[in-house]
This record gives C-alpha cells, sequence and structure tokens, in this order.
C-alpha cells in the first residue's frame, strides 16, 4: 500500500503545531522509518496516518484514496501498535490473537485459520498455550505485532518498536519486519534513535520541531549531504616504525584533516579527512608512495546516516 502525507499539520491547542506542512511519499512495500527526536512529532504523525486523529489541515492518501473520505474503511487495511501497548500476561498468544480478531468482527471458522497461520508465520506455534507473562521480550514483541496483521493489512505502522530491545530482541524484530515485508505489506515505524532504524528501513523521513528536514532511500540522502566530504582509511606496513610519522609529514602539506590513527590487525592506519575529491586523493597517495610510504590499503569511508544527520542538525542550528 502506498501512503502519501501532503501538507499535512496538527494543532492540539489552535496556537502551536505539533507537526506541519508534512509531506511524505512512502513507497508500496517499503520499510519506512520516521525518526527525530523526542517531541518531534513522530507519534502525532503516525496517529494521523492510522486514521487515529485528523490532520488539521492537509491530507492522507492510502493508495491514492483520501482516508477522511472513508476513514473507518481505511482504518481496516491497517495494522496499527502504539507505544507502550501492554500485553495481558495471564493470557496466551492464542487467547490474546482471538480477543483482537474478535474486536475486528472475524468469523470465527476465518479466525481460526488466521490464528494458527499468525503464530506460524511468527515462530510462535510451540508458544500457543504458554501465558504471554512467561515469554521473552522479542517474543512479547512478536504476539503485539503478529495481533496487528490478523486481519491482513496492507499497512503497518508500529510506534517506537525497538524502545527498550537488547541486540537480540533487535534482530528477532529484523527478521520479523523482512518477513512482513516479503508478505507484500508497507511498514511504517518510528524511532527517536536513529542507529535502531538506519539498519532495519529501506527509507527514512528525518523529522524535528514537526517539519521534515530530509526524506528518501537511505544512501540518497547519505549521497546528497556527502558531496564535499570524502574520507579515507590508509593502511601501510611499518617495517622500521616510522610510518605514521612519515606519513603525517605528507598529509601536513596537503588538505587532509587526519581523524584518527591507530593499529589494527598489526597495522598501522591512519583515517583522513580530504576537502578536494578523488583527484586530490590520488596526489596524496602518490606522494606518500613517493616518501616511502607503503600503502597497502586505501580505502573510501561512507559516512552513516548518524554523521548526515549530526550534520544536518548542526546546520539547522547554524
Ligand atoms: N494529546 C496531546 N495533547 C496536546 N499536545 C500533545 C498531545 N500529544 C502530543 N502533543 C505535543 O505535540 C508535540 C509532538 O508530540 P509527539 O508525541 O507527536 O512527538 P514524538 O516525536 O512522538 O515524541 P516522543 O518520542 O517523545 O513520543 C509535542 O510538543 C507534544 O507535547
Amino acid at each position: 500500500m502506498r501512503v502519501e502525507l501532503d501538507n499535512v499539520g496538527k494543532t492540539y491547542d489552535g496556537d502551536s503545531w505539533a507537526v506541519r506542512e508534512l509531506k511524505l511519499d512512502i513507497p508500496s512495500g517499503s520499510i519506512f522509518g520516521l525518526i527525530g527526536p523526542n517531541g518531534a512529532g513522530k507519534s502525532t504523525t503516525l496517529r494521523m496516518m492510522a486514521t487515529l486523529m485528523e490532520p488539521t489541515e492537509g491530507t492522507v492518501e492510502l493508495d491514492g484514496n483520501k482516508v477522511a473520505d472513508a476513514p473507518l474503511e481505511a482504518r481496516r487495511r491497517i495494522g496499527f501498535l502504539g507505544d507502550g501497548n501492554p500485553l495481558y500476561k495471564q493470557m496466551t498468544p492464542a487467547e490474546y490473537l482471538r480477543m483482537f480478531g474478535q474486536c475486528f468482527r472475524m468469523p470465527r471458522a476465518e479466525l481460526e485459520q488466521a490464528i494458527d497461520d499468525t503464530l506460524e508465520t511468527f515462530d510462535l506455534t510451540a508458544k500457543r498455550d504458554t501465558e504471554c507473562g512467561a515469554l521473552s521480550k522479542g517474543m512479547r514483541q512478536r504476539v503485539l505485532i503478529a495481533r496487528c496483521l490478523l486481519h491482513k493489512p496492507g499497512l503497518l505502522i508500529l510506534d517506537e518498536p525497538a524502545d527498550g530491545l537488547d541486540p537480540r530482541g533487535r534482530n528477532d524484530l529484523r527478521r520479523t519486519l523482512g518477513r512482513i515485508q516479503d508478505m507484500g505489506v508497507t511498514i511504517v515505524i518510528s524511532s527517536h534513535i536513529l542507529r535502531e532504524l538506519d539498519d532495519l528501513c529501506d527509507q527514512v523521513a528525518i523529522i524535528q520541531r514537526g517539519r521534515l528536514v530530509v526524506a528518501g532511500p537511505i544512501d540518497q540522502i547519505i549521497d546528497s549531504h556527502e558531496v564535499s566530504r570524502f574520507v579515507y582509511e590508509l593502511r601501510m606496513l611499518d617495517e622500521d616504525g616510522g610510518a605514521i610519522e612519515r606519513a603525517q609529514a605528507v598529509l601536513a602539506r596537503k588538505r587532509a584533516l587526519i581523524e584518527e590513527t591507530g593499529e589494527s590487525e598489526g597495522q598501522p592506519f591512519v583515517r583522513i579527512q580530504v576537502q578536494g575529491g578523488e583527484g586530490l586523493m590520488a596526489e596524496i597517495l602518490a606522494e606518500l608512495i613517493g616518501a616511502g610510504v607503503k600503502v597497502v590499503t586505501c580505502s573510501r569511508q561512507r559516512s552513516r546516516l548518524e554523521d548526515v544527520y549530526d550534520r544536518i542538525s548542526e546546520n539547522q542550528v547554524n
């Protein structure tokens, strides 16, 4: 399901805006991350997307249909998990799913089949009759997500699903989201921690103070903000113990900023920032070799989304 937000805004008090002029185009079948600090407007945006809250201005469209025209119909095609969802500890996963299926008024036979299928999809069949209170955190989260998919929605919205998960729980979540994506469901997730999302999502949007800062595929965002910043890591042989010093002397003459020097797997390395593109890097390499520095590898280091976020935020402040 494709999701489009056109100039969406929300004010709770008629004075300040929680979200303003938000334009998003979320492709069908993608895993889309909404990133921003606390209070940026993520939950407000997700609730409007899920038809749980009406925008003060602008429109939300699902597959080209305005949700405001038929919100209940749209809601049937959406699975939504807000933050801080409780699981009833005494209920088993099967009972919990049955309760939600009944809320969606699924016919009994269809519901029982959906429960079996869903437990199977989420590797919970062996735990179907175990009380939720006795499940691991990762499993409990799988039950919560599973109940959002019982009625086979085309869009799954998860508010801060990685919050509080340990690395194992995060791996679990990544696998779960991958399976849901394979089912053709579009997934929108939020987080205030960038690192939580950059390896889970195909595309992201960063919002601050209710406004969009940047959106798109992660690689494109990184590329578009990395035009004049090239970071390289040089590894070298160090037969006489003076390789780093010789390299530093050359780099000082060139426009190269040393970010870090050190040793990795028994070889010295230096990480440098070059303000001049690949031509300058080629010149530096030639000089290093001319000065007797035995460079064995020279690799370009791509920025992470986190670096871009830091840069964008600084620019905004400046
Ligand atoms: N029900 C509400 N009534 C009044 N103001 C609200 C309400 N919900 C959110 N806000 C305000 O709207 C702004 C955006 O809040 P929102 O919860 O959407 O942000 P968020 O990015 O999800 O933050 P967090 O990560 O802390 O949940 C904040 O200033 C918040 O105080």
